[in-house]
């Protein structure tokens, strides 16, 4: 739908933009809400050792995700379905990093799908599926939005290069994919990407695993982080404002948000590949969802590493239950009243 089309509901900037999409910097509080919710699919593994994460997005559907979007968050929801991947292991390496050609040719199908529906003004919320993805989902966005900022939400950074990486699973190294600091280390086969995100415009919240070689590169870089201590200690609300004071100090930066399941306490979200001890409870996670959704400034999402092969059925019902609660808040669901649901 061309924005002209809702002029009645949209801010006068936008509406009067030829390319809405560069000019989400200018709104505010006001036009994410009114975007159909496009879900896409992305059921993908090779970032990681564990079978069955890619069984995420369809076991997603099934629970009723896209129900809950529309009853509870009183959302318009289009399910684009999953993007066909190449979902099988070559065994190929780069020194001990596991298919990084596999990964990148898949967060490249998905970049293009995020620019398409992005084209299309619509809201892309990508359900993982490993956190490989956010290679795609975040290059996709700046590839289209100006200016954006990111909230990385996670129990780890995720910022391993092929010289430090431990594990050679590539879900644990998307952003030195993506950051310019990092360009020189970068693993080859992600030439399509160019890196596209700086210190100044990313911030962590939830970490509590964080291997030493990339508190090394944050700490160089500069990258803002907020690990548990921090939330214990502040309280997640202050948590969340501190981390927008760095990345988005006067709120008109769009802002994109990858959200790792992971970051949940194993009791919220047993179901995943890394789960560690000692993480958010449903009630944290709820609030940061809930104000990211209030801050008007969300242009798209990713929910990742949910995995259905995890754990008894209990365990895998409990951890999709949380994915759906943070899917709804992001998307204006809250706890006083649905403010988007028609009365
Ligand atoms: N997306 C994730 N769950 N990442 C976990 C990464 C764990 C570890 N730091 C690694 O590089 O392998
Ligand atoms: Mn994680
Ligand atoms: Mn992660």
């Amino acid at each position: 739908m061309s924005l002209a089309g809702r002029a009645t509901r949209l801010p006068a900037s936008i509406v009067t933009s030829a390319h809405g999409l560069r000019y989400y910097s200018k709104m505010k509080h006001a036009y994410s809400n009114y975007q159909t919710v496009n879900i896409i699919g992305y059921p993908f593994s090779i970032g990681q050792p564990i079978d069955g994460v890619h069984l995420g997005p369809d076991a997603m559907r099934e629970y009723g995700i896209v129900q809950r979007i529309k009853r509870d968050a009183g959302r318009k929801v289009r399910d684009l379905g999953n993007i066909l991947l190449d979902n099988s292991r070559k065994g190929e390496q780069f020194g001990i990093v596991k298919d990084p050609a596999t990964v990148s040719a898949a967060s490249k199908l998905l970049s293009e799908k995020i620019q398409s529906v992005l084209e299309d003004d619509s809201l892309p919320i990508t359900i993982g599926g490993d956190h490989s993805l956010a290679i795609g989902s975040i290059h996709g966005h700046t590839a289209r939005i100006d200016d954006l900022c990111v909230l990385w939400i996670d129990t780890h950074a995720d910022i391993n290069t092929g010289e430090s990486t431990v594990t050679g699973n590539m879900h644990g190294m998307p952003l030195s994919i993506l950051m310019k600091e990092l360009e020189k280390k970068r693993i080859p086969g992600f030439e399509w990407a160019k890196p596209c995100m700086t210190a100044k415009d990313i911030a962590y919240i939830g970490l509590r695993d964080v291997d030493p070689e990339e508190f090394k590169y944050i700490e160089d870089i500069g990258i803002h982080m907020a690990t548990m201590a921090d939330i214990d200690h502040h309280g997640m609300g202050s948590v969340f404002e501190r981390a927008l004071d760095t990345i988005n100090p006067r709120r008109d930066r769009p802002l994109f948000v990858t959200w790792d399941i992971d970051v949940f306490d194993p009791s919220e979200a047993p179901s995943t590949g890394t789960a560690v001890r000692g993480g958010l409870t449903l009630r944290e996670g709820l609030h940061l969802a809930e104000q990211i959704a209030k801050s008007g400034l969300l242009v798209g999402f990713d929910l990742v590493e949910v995995n259905p092969k995890i754990g008894s059925q209990e365990d895998v019902k409990k951890t999709m239950d949380t994915a759906c609660f943070i899917i709804e808040a992001l998307l204006g669901k809250t706890r006083r009243a649905n403010v988007y649901q028609k009365r």
